[in-house]
């Protein structure tokens, strides 16, 4: 199973993004986290920023939407080419029509879940999605640590997508390090978002490369 590594610009030098995405070329995807202030309450990026990063980008963008009312502003990110879309379940009307309309968009549609939200009531909706991301923080800020009694959840998605036999990615994000990297690993994520761990590397393209092989060295992703 692949091992992806998507860094958060949510650690970077805001004021020097496309120098930024240059110091992470080893990188999968580049993780970008969009929060309204609503949904969440912090403030980054919109949809101009989005697009702008963009062009600019030589990888392809992993967009987190931390947004209300998803139904009616994520499509317009799939749009301006971003890779992925990722939505939070808790704050969508129509989970599976936005799923549809991501994808005819272009984009991998993606299910975010917040540590506390319990995964059963999705599962029958799962082959919807390319990507169920499961928050190992509760979404809002870089830095935290990382919350263990998410994993059984991961576990549960997992067995879930061999039934399927769906291609659908397992992400994590939040207080991912070397360290909890391969707990997450464990459980049965396959790809990981990093922000701190990467940025405040001095080498952030080293750092992508140690959490990979964290990661990787897990007999769980040789099953
Ligand atoms: O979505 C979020 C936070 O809400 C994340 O993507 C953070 O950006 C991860 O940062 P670290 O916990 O890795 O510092
Ligand atoms: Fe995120």
């Amino acid at each position: 199973m692949p091992t992806r590594i998507n860094p958060s610009i949510l650690a970077a030098d805001f004021a020097n993004l496309e120098h930024e995405l240059g110091r992470i070329r080893n990188a999968d995807l580049v993780h970008v986290d969009v929060m309204d202030n609503h949904f969440v309450p912090n403030l980054t990026f919109g949809l101009q920023m989005v697009t702008r990063l963009q062009e600019v980008s030589p990888i392809p963008l992993d967009v987190h939407l931390m947004m209300d009312d998803p139904d009616r502003w994520a499509p317009a990110y799939a749009e301006a080419g971003a890779f992925s879309v990722t939505f939070h379940v808790e704050a969508a009307s129509e989970p599976i029509v936005l799923a549809r309309s991501l994808r005819d968009r272009g984009a991998r549609a993606g299910l975010a879940i917040k540590p506390g939200t319990p995964v059963e009531p999705y599962l029958e909706m799962i082959e919807e999605f390319d990507q169920v991301l499961v928050m190992t923080v509760e979404p809002g800020f870089g830095g935290q640590s990382f919350i263990r009694s998410t994993m059984p959840k991961l576990a549960t998605l997992a067995d879930a997508v061999r039934e399927s036999g769906a291609d659908i990615w397992l992400q994590v994000d939040g207080g991912i390090t070397a360290e909890t990297i391969a707990i997450a690993a464990e459980a049965g994520a396959d790809t990981f978002v990093a922000g701190s761990a990467v940025f405040t590397a001095d080498d952030p393209d080293e750092a992508i490369l140690a959490l990979r092989a964290a990661a990787a060295s897990h007999p769980h992703l040789h099953r």
